[in-house]
């Protein structure tokens, strides 16, 4: 598909040219509205709420923190995804270094189409644990304005990431670089990060318990399904706090669904 040249004309100052136009699947998409974005961060909790909240629905989107762990502790991070693929490159690192062979990471470009809150989410997961952002990559990211990272892959410069105290979620951290190792071959096209699908727009939400996909279509309803249910389980801690009988707690919330 050939992108408009007009549609990426306003990104020109900050696109690098990482990536072949042709490969940029989506330059402008539906991205969840502010105030509903916003209306996620209240909550505690928020992962495994939103998660039961999916369950609920009949959707697959949350991943443990043990396949994708926060680099930085105690980060929460809620914002539209905007997504890039990775597969590895067929030369050597070897023959990459020594030919002076372009590399073909193209975090920066993704950024670039990005809006201020945005959530990068890389699928990186058949190159094992070699690195696809680094910490020139996590300043630049920072900088524009992206809320956090999400990779299923390596991730690097692990100082840079808690010196810049930006969030990031990965599969695995290595010193080992993408270069000559792995070729971008889409941006804001589907993918899939531990076995969940990601489409561009879908809302991202991760804390310190793992991360959440929420369709965009399914954004309203989670929220308010969220909303109900926190409220719930406030109630509960609140009638149990006070010494409240199991009976009363029990019309509120049924013990076998805590
Ligand atoms: O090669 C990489 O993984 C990228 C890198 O180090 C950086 O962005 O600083
Ligand atoms: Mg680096």
């Amino acid at each position: 598909m050939l992108m408009k040249v007009d549609e990426l004309n306003k990104y020109e100052k900050k696109l690098m040219g990482l990536i072949p136009p042709e490969r940029i699947q989506k330059v402008d998409f539906p991205r969840p509205p502010k105030e509903l974005v916003e209306a996620f961060k209240e909550f505690e909790g928020l992962t495994p709420t939103v998660s039961d909240v999916l369950d609920s629905l009949g959707i697959k989107g949350a991943i443990s923190a043990s396949r994708l762990k926060p680099v930085v502790k105690g980060k929460k991070i809620v914002g539209p995804a905007i997504t890039i693929r990775y597969i590895p490159e067929s030369i050597t690192p070897d023959y990459g270094y020594l030919q002076k062979e372009r590399a073909k990471l193209a975090d920066r470009d993704v950024y670039a189409l990005g809006e201020e809150g945005d959530v990068p989410v890389f699928d990186a997961k058949s190159l094992g644990d070699v690195s696809v952002q680094g910490g020139m990559s996590t300043l630049v990211a920072q900088k524009w304005g992206m809320a956090g990272n999400i990779v299923d892959g390596g991730v690097r410069d692990i100082d840079t990431i808690y010196k810049l105290d930006y969030p990031v979620w990965s599969t695995g951290q290595t010193p080992i670089t993408g270069k000559y190792r792995v070729e971008a071959m889409e941006i804001n096209g589907p993918i899939t990060i531990a076995d969940v699908r990601v489409n561009p727009g879908d809302l991202i939400i991760a804390d310190d318990s793992g991360v959440v996909v929420v369709p965009f279509e399914k954004i309203e309803v989670v929220l308010e399904k969220t909303k109900e249910a926190v409220k719930k389980e406030d109630e509960v801690l609140k009638l149990f706090e006070s010494g409240a009988s199991i009976e009363e707690i029990s019309k509120i919330l049924p013990p076998s669904k805590w």
